[in-house]
């Protein structure tokens, strides 16, 4: 099974293309929403982050205040490498079982979409591909914004809480363009989503054709010798 890196700065359009992708029958993971299964009420990871930020981060419902949370972690890089140290075993062990499954499942190949795949990601040295939604440090800016209400210092203070976006897109081996419309972005997506179809049905037939010229080899010997 290929595995495939999908990530991007903060607000680029990770989702808006793995959105796409899912739309087209792509196996997706999502370390995003496997960043909120964990922190569940009761979960080990809920309770770590009460014993270690107080119950104050808890909404009436004892769900995590996700915006109070991220408001206390990306103004303290301590505070964040915290709760990074919290999250993400959990994480990475929830992606390490959706794998197994897609695996079991026969897929032939999977996209794990996680933001920070550069910065602390596990799964980095096995994928076939890393591919990095950009866009200019303005848009990500507006983009991030106006989605979730920040002032500019604290959308800022996200971004350059990431590695820098040009970065990534140096160590990517594809690099999405979502600089124009959200249209052009998807017509991307598609294209790779063939590219990835095309890519693992030519190593799947060529595992065949290894697998029958080995066979052929073995009855050839035990015929003949
Ligand atoms: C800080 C939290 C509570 C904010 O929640 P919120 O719902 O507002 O944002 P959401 O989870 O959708 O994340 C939005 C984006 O923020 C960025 N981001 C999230 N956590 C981090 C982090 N620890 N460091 C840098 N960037 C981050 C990513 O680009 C992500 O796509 C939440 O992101 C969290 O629990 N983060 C720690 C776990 C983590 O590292 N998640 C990222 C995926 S591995
Ligand atoms: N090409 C585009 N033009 C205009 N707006 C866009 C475009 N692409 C994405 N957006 C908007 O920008 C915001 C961020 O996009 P998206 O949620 O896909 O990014 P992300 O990388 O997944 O973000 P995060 O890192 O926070 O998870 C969303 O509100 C989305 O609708």
């Amino acid at each position: 099974m290929h595995i495939y890196g999908l990530t991007g700065g903060i607000a680029s359009g990770k989702s808006t293309v793995s959105r796409q992708l899912e739309r087209l029958g792509c196996p997706i993971i999502d370390a995003d929403l496997i960043s909120r299964q964990v922190v569940e009420p009761d979960t080990a990871a809920w309770r770590a982050i009460i014993g270690t930020f107080g119950v104050q981060v808890l909404n009436d419902d004892r769900t995590i205040n996700r915006p109070l949370l991220g408001s206390m972690i990306f103004s303290d890089d301590e505070k964040r490498h915290t709760l990074n140290a919290i999250t993400h075993p959990y994480i990475q062990y929830r992606m390490l079982w959706l794998l197994l499954k897609y695996f079991i499942l026969g897929k032939s190949f999977v996209v794990l979409v996680t933001p920070l795949l550069f910065e602390s990601s596990r799964f980095l040295k096995f994928m076939k591909m890393v591919i990095v939604v950009n866009c200019t440090e303005e848009q990500q800016l507006e983009r991030l914004m106006s989605r979730d209400g920040l002032t500019e210092e604290e959308a800022m203070k996200r971004i350059s809480s990431q590695m820098p976006l040009s970065t990534k897109c140096r160590r990517a081996q594809f690099v999405i363009d979502n600089t124009g419309e959200r249209g052009q972005a998807e017509q991307q997506a598609l294209h790779l989503f063939n590219n990835m179809k095309r890519m693992s049905l030519f190593c799947g037939l060529y595992k065949w054709i290894c697998a029958a010229l080995v066979l052929t080899l073995v009855i050839f010997y035990a015929v003949y010798f």
